[in-house]
C-alpha cells in the first residue's frame, strides 16, 4: 500500500490544472450503455474510480479507448447484463449501469454498490424509483435482479429527500422509457446538468435539471454524441483550502466560480480571496491564518458534503472555534481523530464537530480512511511542522487525478512512498 510523505510548511505558489469532475465522468460514461453507436467524452480524469468503471463497461460489451482525457466508448452490442460484485463493490457510481441496461436490453443483475465508508448508503430510492418505471425487482444475495419484459415506462416519480445518486438513475432509465418521467424534489447538483447535458447530446429529452423537477421524455434510440465533462468542483474546493491553510497564492485552472455554490462565500468568509480571471480562478489567504466560521453540509447549492472534510482541515488551524454540522452522511468525521494526531481540537458530537483553531499542528503519521477525508490529512500535512505520512493512498487514487505531480508543481514537498 501506497504512503505519502508530506514536509509541511512550504507556502504554494503557481498554476493547478483542475481535472474533469469524477462524480459527472462516471455518470456519463454509464450513458454509453444506452446506445448503440459511440459516445465521445472529453476532460474526463484518468482515476482509479474511472479504470474501474471502464472495467466494468467493458464486461458489458463496450469497446473504449483512452487518449489523454478522452475517452471514447462504444457499446454496439451488450455482451452481458450482469455487473459482478467485484467490479461494483469499490465504488458506489457504478451501480448506475442498472437503469441504462433494464432500458436497452430490459434485465440487469447488479450488485448492490460499495463506495467510501461514510454512512449506511442505501439505493432503496434508486430502486423504488426503476419500479415506478415498471421494473420488477429481487434482492438476492447481495444482488439485485431487475427485469422489466415490457419495457421502461415514463412515471411519476417524488422523491422524499434530495438523492443525487438516485436522481441521476431515474434519468439515465428515464431517457429510453416509453412516455414521460417527471422527476420532483430533483438533486440540483451542477454534475446533475452534466448528465442531462450529455444525455441530450446523444438525443434525449432532458429538461429542467438544474432545477427541484426534472422532466424526460423517452426516446426510443439515442445516436452517438460528443460531450465535454465539466470541471471538477471538489478538487477545486480542495485546492482553495489547500493555500488557504499554507499560505502563497495559486491560479486554478480550468476551475469554475459558478460551481462553487455556497462555498464560494464561506472561502470568501474565512478570509480567502477569490478572483475570477480568464480560465480560472486566482486564489489566496488574505491573512496570516483564516478566521473560524461554521458551515452545515447541504445538498447543492448549500456547502457539499464532499468538501466538509477538508474545510476541517482548514479550520484546525484557523483563528476561533468553527461547528460543522454534517446532514447527508451519519459517519463522515473519521478524519476528525486523524487530525487529532496532528494536534487539532475537535470535539465530536453526534452530526456536530466543534473544532477549536489552534495555531499550527504538527507533522504525524495518519490513516487516510476515505477519500476526501485523505485530501484532509494532505492539507493538515502541507500546513503542519515536519513530516506527515498519508497511509493509504488509495483513497485518493479513486478522487484526485496526479495529486502529487500537481503539488510538487507548486513547491510542495510531497512525495508517495511505494510499499
Ligand atoms: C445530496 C448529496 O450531497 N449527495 C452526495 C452523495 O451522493 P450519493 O449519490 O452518493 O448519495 P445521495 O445523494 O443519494 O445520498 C443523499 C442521502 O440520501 C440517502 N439515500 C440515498 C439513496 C437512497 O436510495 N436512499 C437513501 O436513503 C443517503 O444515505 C444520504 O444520506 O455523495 C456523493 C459522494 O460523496 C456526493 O458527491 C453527493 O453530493
Ligand atoms: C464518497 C465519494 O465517492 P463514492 O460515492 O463513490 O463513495 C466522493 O466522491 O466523495
Amino acid at each position: 500500500m501506497d504512503k505519502l510523505a508530506i514536509i509541511g510548511g512550504r507556502p504554494l505558489y503557481g498554476d493547478i490544472p483542475i481535472s474533469g469532475a469524477k462524480n459527472s465522468a462516471l455518470k456519463v460514461m454509464a450513458a454509453a450503455l444506452l446506445s448503440d453507436e459511440p459516445l465521445t467524452l472529453y476532460n474526463v480524469p484518468r482515476l482509479a474510480d474511472v479504470d474501474m468503471l471502464l472495467r466494468l463497461l467493458e464486461q458489458h460489451g463496450t469497446a473504449s479507448s483512452f487518449e489523454g482525457s478522452t475517452l471514447r466508448l462504444h457499446a454496439k452490442d451488450i455482451t452481458s447484463t450482469e455487473a459482478p460484485y467485484d467490479l461494483v463493490r469499490k465504488m458506489r457510481a457504478s451501480f448506475n449501469v442498472l437503469g441504462p441496461l433494464l432500458a436497452r436490453e430490459r434485465k440487469a443483475k447488479v450488485s448492490l454498490p460499495g463506495g467510501c465508508a461514510i454512512g449506511a448508503r442505501p439505493v432503496d430510492l434508486h430502486l423504488k424509483a426503476l419500479t415506478a418505471m415498471g421494473a420488477k425487482i429481487e434482492l438476492d444475495e447481495g444482488y439485485v435482479f431487475a427485469e422489466a419484459p415490457e419495457g421502461l415506462k415514463g412515471a411519476d416519480i417524488a422523491f422524499p429527500f434530495v438523492s443525487v445518486g438516485a436522481t441521476e438513475h431515474a434519468m439515465l432509465a428515464a431517457v429510453r422509457a416509453t412516455g414521460t418521467t417527471t422527476i420532483e424534489n430533483a438533486a440540483r447538483e451542477p454534475e446533475i446538468t452534466d448528465l442531462a447535458e450529455c444525455l441530450n447530446a446523444m438525443g434525449g429529452k432532458v429538461m429542467g435539471s438544474g432545477t427541484s423537477t426534472i422532466t424526460v421524455e423517452g426516446v426510443a434510440h439515442l445516436h452517438a454524441a460528443e460531450h465535454q465533462v465539466l470541471p471538477d468542483r471538489i478538487e477545486t474546493g480542495a485546492y482553495i483550502m489547500a493555500v488557504a491553510a499554507t499560505g502563497g497564492e495559486l491560479e486554478l485552472k480550468g476551475a469554475r466560480a459558478d460551481l462553487l455554490g455556497a462555498a464560494w462565500a464561506v472561502l470568501e468568509e474565512v478570509g480567502i480571496n477569490l478572483e475570477e480571471i480568464d480560465g480560472g480562478l486566482r486564489v489566496k489567504r488574505l491573512g496570516d491564518r483564516c478566521t473560524a466560521t461554521d458551515i452545515v453540509t447541504q445538498p447543492f447549492p448549500g456547502f457539499p458534503t464532499d468538501l466538509q472534510a477538508q474545510f476541517m482541515a482548514l479550520m484546525t488551524m484557523a483563528d476561533g472555534v468553527s461547528t460543522i454540522k454534517e446532514t447527508i452522511f451519519e459517519n463522515r468525521f473519521m478524519h476528525a481523530p486523524e487530525l487529532g494526531r496532528m494536534g487539532a481540537k475537535i470535539a465530536v458530537d453526534g452530526q456536530t464537530a466543534t473544532v477549536r483553531g489552534v495555531a499550527r499542528l504538527k507533522g504525524a503519521p495518519v490513516m487516510a480512511t476515505d477519500l476526501r477525508a485523505s485530501m484532509s490529512l494532505v492539507i493538515a500535512g502541507l500546513a503542519a511542522e515536519g513530516q506527515t505520512m498519508v497511509n493509504r493512498v488509495y483513497h485518493l487514487d479513486r478522487g484526485f487525478e496526479r495529486l502529487e505531480e500537481k503539488l510538487q508543481a507548486c513547491g510542495a514537498l510531497i512525495e508517495r512512498v511505494k510499499e
